[in-house]
């Protein structure tokens, strides 16, 4: 039976009281040029028609000019306070990356119920909203690979072992158990929640920094919550020339541009692997969407104020309607 109008308009309140609660969320520091990364990103995810905001978090130190660009593009600002590893310890982390404990913030977003997390340097060329529908309680994020030079530090590189391939180059027995599934942490998908902020942070006071900062910090911490999804979802962009085979390019969503020398507004092609001809095409297909004035945000029209203006406008002579009585 067809349901009645009343439990249709039930429906719907309901659907988008569950979307108010959703959005994507992104990381921004400094007032140097990932600003440009976050425009794009926001401008791509209009493009793939998102039905959720973008919120952007920024620390202290993003310039007002920079604020006014991401809330001029549609984003919602939020500005969070940096978070660093105990202080004798920061020494430990990779200096570049220590910044980014400060992600771990965003799990005090509480009023959503559920967002996506998206470094800037990543770009969405198709609709993913379909992702915050994934069942609660777990972490989904996609496998990393070991194979570029800045896993230099690990015992992973030293032998050629990789999550991505692990049957090539056997886990030694005597280094012991193998190491779990490791996750890249340039996008996941996650429930905002004090109890986990609040205890994120305080053992993250008793856990000595390393090198890949909150990435590995995250992948300790939800270590049993971990669930793996395909790499279509954030295609870290070694794996092109790493793991081709486990590859599908005109599949993928999510493009993460983190090798170095391919972020599309310091693209210059000289770096290893940058004259790639799929390079190329990423890097172009990100400033296609970046330069696209038509993908700009234009505030939605309010009913109220387009009454006034256009009982305002002159020469418009509104006609009062008859009344029905
Ligand atoms: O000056 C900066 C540096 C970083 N960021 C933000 O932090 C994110 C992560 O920085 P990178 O893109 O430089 O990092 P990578 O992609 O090389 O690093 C990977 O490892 C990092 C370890 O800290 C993080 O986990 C990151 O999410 C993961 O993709 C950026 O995308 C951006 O959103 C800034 O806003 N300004
Ligand atoms: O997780 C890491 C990180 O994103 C690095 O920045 C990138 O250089 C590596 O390739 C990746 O494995």
């Amino acid at each position: 039976m067809a349901p009645d109008i009343a439990t249709a308009a039930a429906n719907i309140n309901d659907a988008q009281a569950k979307a108010s609660k959703r959005a994507f969320v992104t990381f921004l520091a400094g007032n140097g040029d990932y600003v440009k990364g976050v425009v794009g990103l926001v401008k791509g995810l209009r493009k793939v028609k998102t039905i959720y905001p973008l919120v952007v978090a920024v620390l202290p130190d993003v310039p007002q000019e920079h604020r006014n660009i991401l809330t001029s593009q549609g984003c919602i600002v939020r500005e969070i306070q940096p978070v660093y590893p105990p202080e004798n310890q920061t020494q430990f982390a990779m200096a570049y990356y220590v910044i980014n404990y400060s992600k771990l913030r965003i799990w005090a977003f509480e009023e959503y119920d559920k967002m996506i997390y998206l470094d800037g340097d990543i770009q969405v060329f198709e609709n993913i909203d379909h992702l915050f529908d994934l069942p609660n309680d777990y972490f989904y994020a996609v496998m990393d690979c070991f194979c570029e030079a800045t896993w230099g530090h690990t015992k992973q590189y030293e032998i050629g072992y990789c999550q991505q391939c692990p049957d090539k180059v056997q886990w030694p027995t005597n280094f012991g158990a193998k190491p779990p599934l490791y996750f890249n942490a340039g996008f996941f998908v996650y429930e905002p929640n004090m109890a986990t902020y609040h205890d994120l942070l305080q053992k993250l006071k008793l856990t000595k920094p390393t090198s890949f900062a909150e990435q590995d910090y995250l992948n300790m911490y939800f270590k049993d919550k971990y669930k793996p999804i395909p790499n279509i979802y954030n295609l870290v962009l070694a794996m092109l020339w790493r793991h081709p085979e486990n590859v599908e390019l005109e599949k993928v969503k999510v493009v993460h541009y983190c090798a170095a020398g391919s972020k599309p507004w310091r693209y210059t092609g000289v770096e290893e692997n940058m004259e790639r001809e799929d390079i190329k095409m990423l890097v172009k297909k990100w400033w296609d969407i970046y330069e696209d004035e038509s993908l700009d945000y234009k505030e939605p029209v309010n009913a109220n104020r387009l009454t006034s203006a256009l009982l305002e406008a002159p020469g418009i002579n509104f006609v009062p309607a008859p009344s029905a009585a």
